[in-house]
This record gives structure tokens, sequence and C-alpha cells, in this order.
């Protein structure tokens, strides 16, 4: 070596040199990372790190001259120019001096580019070997860039939502608090812990973390706290499921549960969001978790469940490649059977919103090459959003391959429930861990649920609009002449335009209490339906004029918002004929002179809330509001029921008489002279509790009151309800339980423990502590009859109606 001596390597840099050392040196500044950011800076694009055209030097120095085994003692370095990703740059060395009896020389270094201007300008002092070393170097590994963060945009997305309500069930352990404090961090979910709260302290205690701002609920243990979330989910007060420190399958048994309320017709089933470093996009392998060896109806389910999660991240028609080990249907191999079939399902409209073809081997579901090659003449083929796998076992190999040998980061999440529950671990990394909170956070958001409940009475003083939200009360005042029902509305909606954003109105649905023969479901509404619905007013006069006043107005102020109309009458139209018919001239029946029935939203949605019952208990639902009836239900279906051909028939109600002998209707008219009028509005306004205590409509004066009319006028009305149930368990053929509903019937304990009395006979034993407290069960373990008390939502039938029937419009 001599003073001048110069050696020299060259090297391109292009834009994954960039990452893969952002990678090694952990260096991520956006200056040579992000274009956006960049575009902003003193270049205008992104550049190379400095050290990385630094490093071309050292490896001259280390393989060159002085060559192998020289250490590297001192490097100034100036950075004369920026270095861009494209550009080819010689790194040059050259002796300036050999520092005698020390084995130290120092080197003048140079960086230049293609056009060569100097990018990089220097001095090394570096320590020779003694003797030249001759050294073949072995390969280098190869160094590969494997992008991340694929459902990053997902997770930013999440983030901007407000956070959503999940239940942490049983995090007594260390890692399950510090994962509800992560998620909760991270600004995705707002998380209630729900268990033993001794335990769930001490395991805060262990994880040294405070629960300050955390709301606990107790349970004794793990099991009542699953199915304590569950009664959460299904009650809407937490939107998302999150796993603590209890068995997987305890958690899923409670979700699944037919008495849970969180189960759908759709069968549960777990995906895998999968960021997968060698694949170009984000894919999703299902079931590698829950389904253990799924028949075609579950793989249908499988499938749909994770193309509307696909759907509801924005992509729209998402491939699904059903895998098998060949691309073509093979007798012996079942799992090419499915594939095929379930390729037939999507083409018949059984799987919707996505492209579904199989069998597909794993390449060519991924790889375009590998479909190239075969000729596989496919729109889903090399291009999966969606790998559906023939079983769980397949699944889970599949996945943890992706994981280990690929280095995939994997999301789960169980679908197919009410609400989406999120099963990680803390084996998951973070960024998984973040993934699957998110991705449940987006699958709640987009979940229908209740925003709000308001209401206008228009007997309130003074007259207003209220509106309850997430526990808190707020009104408007109502200037508007109540007579001018458009203006009131006009008004009350303006106001309510300063809480929701009703440019997203998408549709308003209506309560029409007579459908008459017409209507047997939900209907949008039309000049012909309002027309239908006019013709049927005769037969509810206190309700029909009313709710067509209130379309009339609706349609005024929304003209482009679709309407719909959900019926009393429709949820009995599973009612057989026998039942419908009066023991009058044949051709009257057919002339619509029938009994119908009504309260069908608030049976309907009794009818949902029976999964604790036998599937084909008998049932008699008691509505007991202003207008009362009651309704046996077997199987979720209406039977029979109390109300007839109007609102007037059955149990006596606040103003209307019940069930009455014609005869007295014919006395009336004809020997007493009074007009069609004054009949009618005496048997729906001036009888009842009201015509028979003489002084007052409203149960809860009426059990106040120490009147003898008083108590002669609840009594008839609690012999008359008992008398309806036994006769309904006669249509029925026997009865297994009361429910009792709407406002009387939730809230009157006095009238439900007179009307359980005179069904003593029948076997029915109240117990009086839970009656009192208005628990679900308030019959005593021994009674024949189960007795209970479900609050009724009406409303929420009419919204899933408005909600399903603008969809299939
Ligand atoms: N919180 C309550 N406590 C006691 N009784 C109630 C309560 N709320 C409603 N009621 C009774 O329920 C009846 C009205 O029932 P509701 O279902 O609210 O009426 P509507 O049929 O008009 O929708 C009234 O007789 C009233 O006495
Ligand atoms: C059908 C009927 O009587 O309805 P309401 O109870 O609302 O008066
Ligand atoms: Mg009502």
């Amino acid at each position: 070596m001599k003073i001048g001596d110069r050696a020299s390597l060259v090297r391109h840099v292009g834009p994954k040199d960039i990452e893969l050392f952002a990678a090694v040196s952990g260096d991520a500044n956006p200056a040579h990372l992000d274009a956006g950011f960049a575009a902003h800076g003193p270049f205008g694009h992104v550049v190379v790190h400095g050290m990385w055209t630094a490093a071309l030097i050292s490896a001259v120095l280390g393989t060159r001259l002085p060559g192998p085994g020289t250490i590297y003692l001192d490097q100034q370095i100036r950075f004369n120019k920026p270095v861009s990703p494209g550009d080819t740059i010689t790194a040059e060395v050259e002796v300036a001096e050999l520092i005698e009896g020390k084995n130290r020389v120092r080197l003048t270094t140079t960086a230049r580019n293609q056009r060569g201007e100097v990018v990089l300008s220097g001095e090394a002092l570096v320590l020779a070997p003694v003797e030249q070393v001759t050294w073949v170097p072995g390969d280098l590994p190869e160094a590969v860039v494997l992008p991340k963060g694929r459902w990053q945009g997902f997770v930013e997305e999440a983030r901007a939502l407000p956070p959503v309500r999940a239940a942490v069930v049983h995090p007594c352990s260390k890692s399950a608090i510090l994962g509800a404090i992560e998620v909760r961090d991270e600004g995705l979910l707002d998380p209630i812990l729900i268990g033993p709260g001794a335990k769930i302290r001490a395991a805060a205690a262990e994880a040294g973390v405070s629960l300050d701002g955390f709301r606990i609920e107790e349970t004794e243990h793990s099991h009542a706290a699953a199915a304590r979330a569950v009664e959460l989910a299904a009650c809407g007060k937490v939107q998302v499921l999150v796993k603590g420190s209890l068995h997987s399958d305890e958690l899923l048994a409670a979700v699944v549960s037919k008495s849970g309320g969180l189960r759908t017709e759709r069968r549960i089933s777990h995906v895998y969001a999968m960021d997968v470093p060698a694949y170009r996009k984000p894919v999703i392998v299902t079931d590698a978790a829950i389904n253990i060896a799924p028949t075609l109806e579950h793989k249908r389910d499988i499938c749909q469940n994770a193309v509307d999660l696909m759907r509801l991240l924005g992509r729209d028609q998402p491939k699904v490649a059903v895998l098998a080990a060949v691309e073509t249907v093979n007798a012996t191999m079942p799992a090419t059977l499915d594939a095929a079939a379930l390729t037939v399902m999507a083409a018949r409209g059984q799987i919707t919103g996505a492209l579904v073809d199989g069998p597909l081997a794993f390449d060519n579901a991924i790889s375009p090459e590998a479909v190239a090659t075969k000729g596989i003449v496919s729109q889903v083929a090399g291009e999966a959003d969606i790998l559906l796998v023939p079983d769980l076992e397949a699944g889970n190999m599949l996945a943890k391959q992706l994981i280990y040998f690929a280095g995939a980061t994997a999301a789960g999440l169980v679908l197919g429930a009410r609400v989406p529950i999120v099963l990680t671990s803390r084996a998951d990394p973070l960024s998984a861990r973040i993934a699957s909170a998110a991705l449940a956070k987006l699958v709640a958001a987009a979940a229908p649920r209740p925003l709000a409940s308001g209401v206008i009475d228009f007997r309130d003083e003074p007259f207003e609009v209220r509106l309850t939200r997430e526990g808190k009360t707020f009104s408007g005042p109502i200037t508007a002449d109540p007579g001018d029902l458009t203006a009131v509305l006009n008004q009350a909606f303006a106001w309510l335009a300063g809480h929701f954003n009703l440019s997203r109105l998408a549709v308003i649905g209506h309560r029409v209490v007579h459908g008459g023969d017409v209507f047997t479901g939900p209907a949008r509404i039309t000049d012909q339906v309002i027309a239908q619905i006019d013709a049927l007013a005769r037969l509810a006069p206190l309700h029909q004029p009313q709710s067509l006043a209130l379309i009339r107005a609706m349609r005024g102020l929304y003209p482009d918002v679709p309407q719909t109309a959900s019926f009393d009458t429709a949820f009995h139209a599973t009612n057989p004929p026998l039942i419908r018919r009066f023991a009058l001239p044949r051709a009257l029946y057919d002339q619509g002179i029938k009994r119908y029935g009504f309260h069908g939203l608030s049976y309907r949605y009794i009818a949902g809330q029976l999964g604790d019952l036998a599937t084909d208990a008998k049932v008699v639902a008691a509505h007991l509001g202003s207008g009362a009836s009651l309704c046996a239900i077997r199987g979720g279906k209406s039977i029979d029921s109390s109300m007839g051909f109007s609102t007037l028939d059955g149990i006596p109600m606040a103003t209307r008489s019940g069930a009455l002998d014609p005869g007295v209707i014919l006395h009336l008219m004809g020997e007493m002279g009074q007009s069609l009028k004054q009949v009618e509005t005496m048997l729906y306004r001036e009888s009842g509790l009201l015509g028979v205590s003489g002084f007052e409509a409203d149960s809860r004066e009426l059990m106040a009151s120490t009147r003898p009319e008083a108590a002669e006028a609840i009594d008839l009305f609690c012999l008359r309800i008992a008398g309806e149930v036994a006769r309904l368990a006669t249509s029925m053929g026997g009865i297994d339980a009361l429910v009792f509903t709407a406002g009387i019937g939730e809230h009157q304990p006095g009238i439900r423990a007179r009307v359980a009395a005179r069904l003593g006979w029948l076997g029915a034993e109240l117990d009086p502590d839970a009656n009192e407290a208005g628990s679900r069960r308030i019959s005593t373990a021994a009674s024949r009859v189960q007795l209970l008390v479900i609050p009724t939502d009406e409303e929420s039938i009419i919204a899933q109606e408005a909600v399903s029937e603008e969809a299939a419009t």
C-alpha cells in the first residue's frame, strides 16, 4: 500500500434500499420514506439516508482498500449533495498518509453520483491489517423488503371514530388488564370490565396499572361475566365483546346460547385479517379458529361473514377463493365438491356481494403467474381477497405458516353474532391486537343501533320536543300551532338537525295500526298505500287518522326520503282461518269481516325475546297499555289474539270497552236512538277503565284511589285479562308462560299480582318479591306457568322493518 493508491465500488440505489436501510437502522425519518412529507422539504422529494452512502465507504475500506480485516477508527464526512432514489453512486477511497509503526492509514473518501457530482466527501482513519488478507467472501444473505401495515388505513379510520363501548369479559390476569388499557389508550374502545372486582383489582395491581376511569361490573365468576357481557351487548349497552382471561369456548358458548340474544340466523365464524408481506393486498383467511369441520351450510355463513366484513371496509365485490388441493372437481376430494357448490351458490344469490370461485389450489388463488401457467380462466384466481379454507386444520396451518414462515401478522375477529368479538391474546403482536380492536370497532360502528329516542306529546305544557340520547334528555320548545302538524314537525326536525345529520336520513318508518287483509308485512309508502290505509280508518278511529296525518306531513317535509309503514295486524297473518272467523254468514268473511289482531309490533318484539324458553313453548303475551290486548305465541308466531276486527275487542282498556254483547249496540242504536258517532265515541273514548270508574282512565290513579268504583274498574280489568289468558291457552292447547308488557304490564306490580291470583287454578304462582322488583321472572320455581315481565320495544321493530324494507326496494 502506498500513498495515492485508490479503490472504489459502484452501487445503484432504489426505493427498496431506502426502506431496507430504514428497517436496519431504525431511521424512519419521513424525509426518506414519505413522498408526501418530503414534497414540502428542502429537496421536494425523498432522499437517500446519508449514512447509506457513508456505508459504501465502509464497504470499500473493508473489502478493497485496505481490505478484509480493516478496523474503522475515525471518519469525517460532509454530505455535499442529496442522493436520490435512482442514483448510481461510486464510492472511492485514496490513501493519503501511512502512519508508520502503528499500521494506521489515513484515506480521503469521496462518493459521486452518475453525473460525477460529489455527494459525500471526507477522511477516514483505519487500522489496516498487518499483511494483506486474501478472503473470498461467502454469499451474503438476500435481503428482501417485506412491507407491512396493509390494515393500517383501517386502523386510522377506526381511530377517527368516537370510541365504541366494549365489554372486556373477565379481565383477571395482568395481560387481560393491559389489553383493556391498550385498546382504550389507542383511542379505539371504551371498555367496561366485567368480572369479580377483587380479582380484577388484583390483576391491575400485579400489572402496576391504575383502573381509574374504568367501570367495573361485578360478577361472581367467569361464567357469569360472559353471561352479563352478552346481556349488555343484547340490550345495546356495549357494541363489542373482548375476551379477557377466560377460555374462548366459555365466552362463545354464552354468545351463541339461545337465550342470550346475540345469536343471529348466521353461524359465528372466525376471520384472520392478514398482512402478508409477500402478497400485494390485505387478505382474510377463514375459518381457522372456530368451525372445526364445517358443512356446506356452515361454509356459506363463514363465507358471507368474511364478505360482509370486506364490504364494510370498502371492498365492493371481494374475491373469494375457495381453497382445495386442486382446481378441478374431484369426487374423492370433498373440499372440491363444497367449493364447486359454493361457487354456484354465489352465482345463484345464496352468497351475496362477492365473486366466489373454487376449487382453487393455494397458488392459483394468489399468484397471477400460476394462473397464467395453468391457463385458469377466473375473475378470482390470482387475486383473492378472501381465502376460504376447507376446515379448521387446513386454515390453522395456513394462517400459522403465513405468520411464521412468511412474516405475516394476523388480526383475529369473530363475526356472525350481533356484536363482533375480539379474542386476541398477549401472544399476538401489538400490531395484530390493535388491528383486531380496530376492525371490531369498524364492524360495531357500522351495525344498526338506536341513537336516540324522541317524543312530542301534544298534552305537554310547555309544548316541546324531547330527546333522550345516551341517558341524557334534551328539549326544544315548539312555538308552532299544535293544530298545524306540518309546522310542528318542521320545527321539531329543525331542532333535531342540531343533534343529528338529518341530510343522511335514509328512511322514515311509521306505525300503522290496521293493515286489514292488504298488508301482511311492512310496506313502502306510495299514494296507493296511503289510500289503502285510509280505507281502513273506520276500523281504528283512534289511531289510523293520526298515522295518516303523520305520514302526509313527513312526506311533505321530506319528499325525497323513502317512508315505510309497519302494521300492528301483520304479525297475526299466521292466525289460522278458524281463529279469524266470526260466527256470521260466510259471505261477510270474504268481505274482510274477520278477526285481525293488533299490537303485532309489540308481540313480534316479545317473540324475539323468548330465547330462554323452549322453541315450541306456549306463550301468552299481555300487552297492557292504554290500548291492551293479549296474544298466543308459539314458535315465534301468533296463533290467536284478543283483539279482532277493530281495536275495541278483547279486554277493557283505558277508555275502550273491550268485547261486548253486540245486542248492546243494537239496543243503543235502536231503542235508544243513538247515532253511529255517539256509539263510536262511547265505545272508544268513554268506556273501559274510565267508564267503569267514572272518573279516570290511567291505571296509576285508579290503583292509588280509595274509591270503590276505582277498585271495581281494576278488578274487572284483571278478571277479563285472566279470562282471555285461559281462552288463548285453549287456542294453543296449553300455556307454559305468561308475559306482561307495555306501560301497565311493565310498571304495575299490583295489576300483575291480581291477574296471577286469578290464574292460580292454572298453577300460576307469583313470587311477590320478584314481582315488586320487576324482575324478568316473577313466578316461583314451582309455578307451573312461568310469569315473565319483558319490556316491549315497538319502535325498534318499526326501525328494523323500515331499514329492511328500504334495502329491499
Ligand atoms: N312508569 C309507570 N308506572 C306505572 N304505570 C305506568 C307507567 N308508565 C305507564 N304506566 C301505565 O301504562 C298505561 C299506558 O301504557 P303505554 O304502553 O305507555 O301506553 P300506550 O298504549 O299509549 O302506548 C297507563 O295506564 C299508565 O298508567
Ligand atoms: C292497537 C292499539 O290499541 O294501540 P295502542 O295500544 O297504542 O292504543
Ligand atoms: Mg301502545
